[in-house]
C-alpha cells in the first residue's frame, strides 16, 4: 500500500476489538508474503464464538472446522493456487455462447442479470468481445427494453429498476459506443422520476419496496446515461442516512438490519452524489460505518460475512469489501486486509474445472463469479479520488476516480484481474472508454 497512508491511532482506536488482525495486517505488510499471513490466520486463538453454542454458532464452528483443513493442506503443500483465469474465462464464455439448462427456469425473470455477470466476469478476467458477441448482447437486452424507459428482467416484463441497471450496465460493457443511443433518455428519466417518493427513496417498479439497491440502481442508471438532475435526487442523500443502523452499516430502509449488500449499495449511491471524503462524513456516523465494514473480515477466513454473526461468503468481498474504497478515502488509512481476503478467494472461492463461489463446498454460479472477481480486483488496487476530475455538475464525482494496482513483485501476474470502478463495479476501461453518450 502506499506509504501515504497511516495508521493513526484513531484507527487503531475504532479497531480496538481487533488487534489480532491489525497484527496480522502489519506482519503481511512487512513480510509481504501470502504464505506468512496464512500461519498467522491458523495461529489465531481459535473461536470466541464456540462460548455460547446455538444453531448459528454451530454453522460457524463447521465453516471455521472446514476452512481451517483448506488451510493447512495449502499450508502441508507450501503452494498458493493461483487463479484459474483460463477455467472462470471457459466457464463464462462457454455460458455466455451456450443455451441455458433448462434449470436455469428459475431465473427467468434475470436475464439481464446473467448477460451482465458473465460480461463483466469476462472482462475482468481480461477477456474481450467481438462484434458477434457485442450484437447478440445488445439485441437481447433491448428486447426488455419497454415503452414506459425501463427494461423488465426478461421477456414480457414490467419495469424494474434493478434488471434496468443490470441491462444499462450490460449495455454499457458491450463495447458498442452507440448502443446507449438507442434508450430513449428522456423517457427512461420520466420512469425513473416515476419511482421516486417524496422522502428521497426509489421504489423497485411502480407501486413496489422501496430500499436502498433501487436508490443506487436509479442512480447509477442515471449517472451513466448523463440524466441526473436535483430533481430526481431531492432528499435522496438525507434518506439513505437514515438507512444506518445503530451498528454502523446501513439497513435497506431506515430501521432494517445493517447488511453489506444494502451498505454498498448505501454507500456507493452517496458517492455518486458528492466526493465520499465529504458526503460520507456529512450524511453518516464514519467511525461506526469504519467499526461496521472492518468487523465483517473474519480473523480466520480471511473473507467477509455481510451482517453480524453470519457466514463467510465469497460475494461480500464486493458488497462489503466494496465500501472500503471509500472508507480508505474518507479516512486516508488502511482498513482492508487485502492479502486475507485474498487468501480466501484464491484458495477457498475457486472452482476446480472455472467459476467462483461462496466457499468450499457450494456450487460455482455467475453471480458468485462476477462478485468474487469484482472482490479479488479490490484486493489488488487502490483507489484515488482526483478533484481536478470533477466539476461543480451533479453526478460528475461519479467519474472522478482513478484505481492503480498494488505493485508486489511476488504477485503471479495470471492473478491480475482489470481494475474496477468504485461505484459502479465494471472494469475502470469501460467507464474511461464511454462515459459520454
Ligand atoms: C444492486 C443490488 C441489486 C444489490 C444487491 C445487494 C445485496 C446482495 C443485498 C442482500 C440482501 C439480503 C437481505 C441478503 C441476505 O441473504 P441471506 O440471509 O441469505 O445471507 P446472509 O446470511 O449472508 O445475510
Ligand atoms: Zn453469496
Amino acid at each position: 500500500m502506499s506509504n501515504s497512508k497511516k495508521k493513526s491511532d484513531w484507527y487503531k482506536t475504532v479497531l480496538g476489538s481487533r488487534r489480532i488482525v491489525e497484527e496480522m495486517v502489519v506482519k503481511s505488510e512487512t513480510q509481504s508474503s501470502q504464505l506468512d499471513t496464512l500461519e498467522i490466520m491458523l495461529s489465531s486463538k481459535g473461536s470466541q464464538f464456540q462460548k455460547v453454542m446455538t444453531l448459528t454458532t454451530e454453522q460457524q464452528i463447521k465453516v471455521e472446522d472446514d476452512i481451517r483443513q483448506v488451510y493447512e493442506s495449502i499450508l502441508d503443500g507450501g503452494q498458493l493456487p493461483t487463479l484459474k483465469k483460463v477455467q472462470h474465462l471457459s466457464f463464462v464464455k462457454y455460458f455466455l455462447e451456450t443455451n441455458l439448462p433448462a434449470g436455469f427456469i428459475a431465473l427467468d425473470a434475470s436475464h439481464t442479470w446473467m448477460i451482465f455477470w458473465l460480461v463483466n466476469s469476462l472482462l475482468l478476467l481480461g477477456g474481450k468481445i467481438d462484434q458477434d458477441m457485442s450484437s447478440k448482447i445488445s439485441e437481447n437486452i433491448l428486447s426488455y427494453l419497454n415503452e414506459d424507459g425501463g427494461f423488465g428482467g426478461g421477456a414480457g416484463l414490467i419495469s424494474h429498476v434493478v434488471s434496468s441497471y443490470a441491462a444499462v450496465m450490460a449495455l454499457f460493457l458491450s463495447n458498442d459506443p452507440n448502443v446507449l443511443a438507442k434508450i430513449d433518455r428522456q423517457k427512461t428519466y420520466e420512469w425513473l422520476l416515476s419511482l421516486k417518493l417524496e422522502d428521497g427513496s426509489f421504489c423497485m417498479y411502480k407501486g413496489g419496496e422501496v430500499d436502498t439497491r433501487a436508490v443506487y440502481c436509479a442512480l447509477v442508471i442515471a449517472s451513466i446515461l448523463d440524466i441526473l438532475t436535483p430533481e430526481l435526487v431531492d432528499n435522496t442523500a438525507e434518506w439513505l442516512g437514515r438507512c444506518q443502523t445503530f451498528e454502523g452499516g446501513f439497513g435497506g430502509v431506515p430501521g432494517d438490519e445493517a447488511h453489506g449488500g444494502y451498505s454498498f449499495c448505501a454507500v456507493a449511491a452517496l458517492s455518486i452524489l458528492g466526493p465520499p471524503q465529504e458526503i460520507i462524513t456529512k450524511h453518516c456516523d464514519l467511525k461506526n460505518l469504519v467499526k461496521w465494514s472492518v468487523n465483517r473480515q473474519y480473523q480466520l477466513e480471511g473473507g467477509m460475512n455481510g451482517r453480524t454473526n453470519k457466514l463467510v461468503d465469497g460475494c461480500y468481498s464486493h458488497w462489503v469489501g466494496g465500501i472500503f474504497p471509500f472508507l480508505e478515502l474518507a479516512t486516508q488509512c488502511d482498513l482492508l486486509d487485502r492479502a486475507a481476503l485474498k487468501n480466501y478467494i484464491l484458495i477457498c472461492c475457486q472452482e476446480e474445472n472455472g467459476g467462483l463461489r461462496d466457499k468450499p463446498g457450494k456450487r460455482p454460479d455467475f453471480y458468485h463469479t462476477n462478485y468474487v472477481l469484482c472482490g479479488l480486483s479490490l484486493c489488488q488496487h487502490e483507489t484515488k479520488y482526483d478533484p481536478a476530475l470533477t466539476t461543480e455538475t451533479l453526478g460528475a464525482s461519479a467519474f472522478a476516480y482513478r484505481v492503480e494496482r498494488i505493485k508486489d513483485p511476488q504477485e503471479d501476474p495470471v492473478n491480475f484481474v482489470e481494475p474496477l470502478h468504485p461505484i459502479f463495479g465494471i472494469p475502470m476501461d469501460t467507464v474511461l472508454k464511454n462515459r459520454k453518450l
